[in-house]
């Protein structure tokens, strides 16, 4: 389990332009050294503003948009092109805007897709997809993901996983439905924290004063269960991108030196 690693910048804008930078890079890396790069990306709004950061990004088309597989670490489970669908605000943030290979961006099922309204067969649908994407160095989960990115919520949920939910309890299965959600739509479907674990790089992504309480708990010691975010953690790398607010309850002795 990587020990968390702390990033803080100035504002949200300068949180999303960096990790935007940072993720061009790390795909960049892996493309350069094993022809393909696989990330996962999140809803919400700094989800959202990192790619749209990278889309107006100078170094954007040093991606090979073509070799590069896109996940997604939760979705919300309403009808194909429902705006507040996290595929629809990723489209309009960047996917639109670059060259991906449409069989290569891994869409979670909308509740009028195949599987009709029944959001654990569209749950167990994308995690047969992942199995199958999956080499055999992953133990037929899922496949090894470079960056796997999460937004923090206030409650300190990560994808759609929330304190003291079944979600967040699951050690078995890759994915999961969800019902009752705290944070509207009521129904989406999530990765649990173990396909989120099985990342070489997860990086969670909180900006905003209404994240300090958040950052602070998950940072400090609380369990998984009550703090999910405190679960969510890379095999290689954990990165938490931060502006001054959303650490402004960090202790002391968490904050990075180089912003001290
Ligand atoms: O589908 C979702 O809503 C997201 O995946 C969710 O996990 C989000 O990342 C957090 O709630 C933070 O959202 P904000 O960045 O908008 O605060």
């Amino acid at each position: 389990m990587s020990t968390p690693q702390l990033v803080v910048h100035r504002d949200k804008e300068l949180m999303a332009q960096a990790a935007a930078a940072r993720l061009i890079t790390k795909i960049v890396d892996a493309q350069a050294s094993t022809g393909s790069a696989s990330v996962v990306l999140t809803g919400g709004r700094n989800g959202n503003g990192v790619l749209a950061a990278l889309a107006a990004a100078p170094a954007r088309d040093a991606v090979d948009w073509t070799r590069l597989d896109l996940w997604w670490g939760d979705e919300r489970f309403l009808p194909e092109g429902d705006p507040e669908r996290n595929i629809t605000q990723a489209r309009q943030a960047l996917l639109d805007s670059v060259p991906l290979d449409p069989k290569r961006v891994h869409i979670m099922p909308a509740s009028d897709g195949p599987y009709g309204t029944d959001v654990e067969a569209a749950a167990d649908a994308y995690a047969e997809e992942l199995a199958r994407a999956a080499g055999p160095e992953n133990h037929g989960a899922v496949p090894t993901f470079d960056v796997l990115m999460l937004g923090v919520g206030p409650d300190t949920h990560v994808a759609s996983l929330f304190p003291e939910h079944p979600g967040v309890r699951e050690t078995e299965r890759t994915v999961v439905g969800v019902h009752g959600s705290p944070k509207p739509p009521p129904t989406r479907i999530s990765l649990t924290l173990p396909a989120i674990r099985s990342a070489r790089e997860v990086w969670l992504l909180a900006a905003g004063e209404d994240k300090a309480n958040a950052v602070a708990m998950a940072l400090s010691g609380a369990g998984e269960v009550q703090a999910p975010a405190a679960g969510a953690h890379g095999r290689a790398r954990t990165l938490w991108l931060l502006d001054t607010a959303a650490a402004a309850q960090l202790p002391r002795s968490l904050y990075p030196p180089a912003s001290a």
